[in-house]
């Protein structure tokens, strides 16, 4: 990464030191899982081009590639496939813990609860071994859509399907979810958005899993605390956002006037802006395309045009392009999905990517404590 830090304030003094706000544009220790060059719009995993992994490869390929530094050979991947269809049964204690949880809460409380209680029943919690945060890493990642599509079919009233040893992971899921499984063109644009949210260095939720890490705790609550960072709009939960934005412009007609009284409101338009990218999201051209496809075979072109005055007018007034989570909201909306699932979409790709960064972090482990500088009331005297 090539992005300069730029401080906040100036280190006008010798005693006042130069602050990072948001720790923006800070590098804070190495990593060899991705690599973000915003100056050339490139993101890889472990050296491979995102849109090569998202053209070739299945999410199991490239949840193997994260945690192993390769991509599997044939045996390889068998192997993976089998471990992770084995490992997809929630148990009762698991469904009717998350199924007691109130109605009304967020779907996300839900896959926080249901990580935590995997943590709490594991009597391995607390071997931090690599080779047992894989194997700890890949039944999160196999019983977590489980979880998903139960509750999802819990909130629409209906039973949960168990999941099927014949299906990839991406079928799976949707099959847990709909009860059937789309044409396989829908199939792979959702498997694309699950290898393109997998990883991205050192985003929020990542960093926040680090941190725990860090201090020696386990795998489950480095993943619980980077759940929570996740959820919020200015990350992954920025998703859900742009399609409440979309379904209250409701028509194409009223995205231009709706963008300019945003813009002039001076108000953030969910789905765009990047931290690191400051002219384009890699992922978003390919995930477009999955949109487009998307929309094409469910009958949604509608949200393409409100995608694209919305980009447009974004643009020539600001110069902002959309992040991932742009093309992301309207394509699960078109695939069926209820908005609030599509931030624990998000976890059950990205915990791939998590996983990966605690099992480095594990590796070269040094206690995340960074500083700060007091600036409150001086130094007083209780009186008593
Ligand atoms: C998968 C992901 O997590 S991708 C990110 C998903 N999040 C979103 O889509 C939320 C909307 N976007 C944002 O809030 C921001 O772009 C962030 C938080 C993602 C990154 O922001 P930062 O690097 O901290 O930049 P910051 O928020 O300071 O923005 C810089 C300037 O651009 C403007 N800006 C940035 N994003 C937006 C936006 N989405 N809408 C309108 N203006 C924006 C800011 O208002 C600010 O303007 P100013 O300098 O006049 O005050
Ligand atoms: O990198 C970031 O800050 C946010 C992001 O795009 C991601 O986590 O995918």
């Amino acid at each position: 990464m090539t992005e300069t830090a730029v401080p906040t304030s100036a280190n006008t003094s010798a005693e006042i030191p130069t602050i990072y706000k948001g720790l923006a544009g800070v590098v804070v220790d190495t990593t060899a899982i991705s690599k973000v060059v915003p100056e050339t719009n490139s993101l890889t995993y472990r050296g491979y081009a995102v849109q090569d992994l998202a053209a070739h490869c299945s999410f199991e390929e490239v949840a193997y590639l994260l945690w192993n530094g390769e991509l599997p050979s044939e045996t390889q991947l068998d192997r993976f496939r089998q471990q992770e269809r084995a490992s997809r049964g929630a148990d009762r204690s698991l469904l009717s813990l998350v199924s007691k949880l109130p109605d009304n809460c967020h779907p996300m409380d839900v896959v926080r609860t249901a990580i935590s209680y995997l943590g709490a029943e594991d009597p391995a919690e607390d071997d931090n071994s690599p080779e047992a945060n894989r194997v700890k890493a890949l039944r999160m990642m196999a019983v977590l859509p489980t979880v998903v599509a139960a509750d999802l079919r819990r909130r629409r009233g209906l039973d949960p399907i168990a999941p099927s040893a014949e299906l990839g992971f991406a079928e799976n899921f949707l099959n847990m979810a709909f009860g059937e499984v789309p044409d396989v063109e829908l199939v792979k644009a959702f498997e694309v958005s699950l290898i393109l949210y997998a990883e991205h260095s050192f985003n929020a939720s990542t960093f926040a899993a680090r941190v725990v890490t860090s201090t020696l705790s386990d795998i489950y609550s480095a993943v619980t605390a980077a759940i929570g960072a996740l959820k919020g709009p200015l990350h992954g939960g920025a998703n859900e956002a742009v399609m409440h934005d979309m379904l209250e412009i409701a028509e194409p007609a009223a995205a231009e006037g709706w963008m300019r009284d945003k813009l002039s409101r001076k108000e953030k338009v969910m789905g765009f802006g990047h931290r690191v990218y400051k002219n384009g999201d890699s992922r978003v051209p390919t995930m477009k395309q999955a949109f487009v496809e998307v929309a094409a075979r469910t009958g949604g072109e509608k949200w393409v045009e409100i995608y694209e005055t919305l980009e447009s007018v974004m643009n020539d007034a600001t110069g902002i392009k959309p992040n991932l989570d742009f093309p992301t909201g309207p394509a699960y909306y078109l695939l069926g999905f209820d908005i609030e699932v599509f931030t624990p979409i998000f976890v059950m790709s990205r915990i791939t990517g998590w996983t990966a960064h605690i099992i480095e972090q594990g590796e070269s482990n040094a206690l995340i404590r960074p500083l700060s500088e007091y600036h409150g009331v001086p130094q007083r005297s209780v009186v008593a």
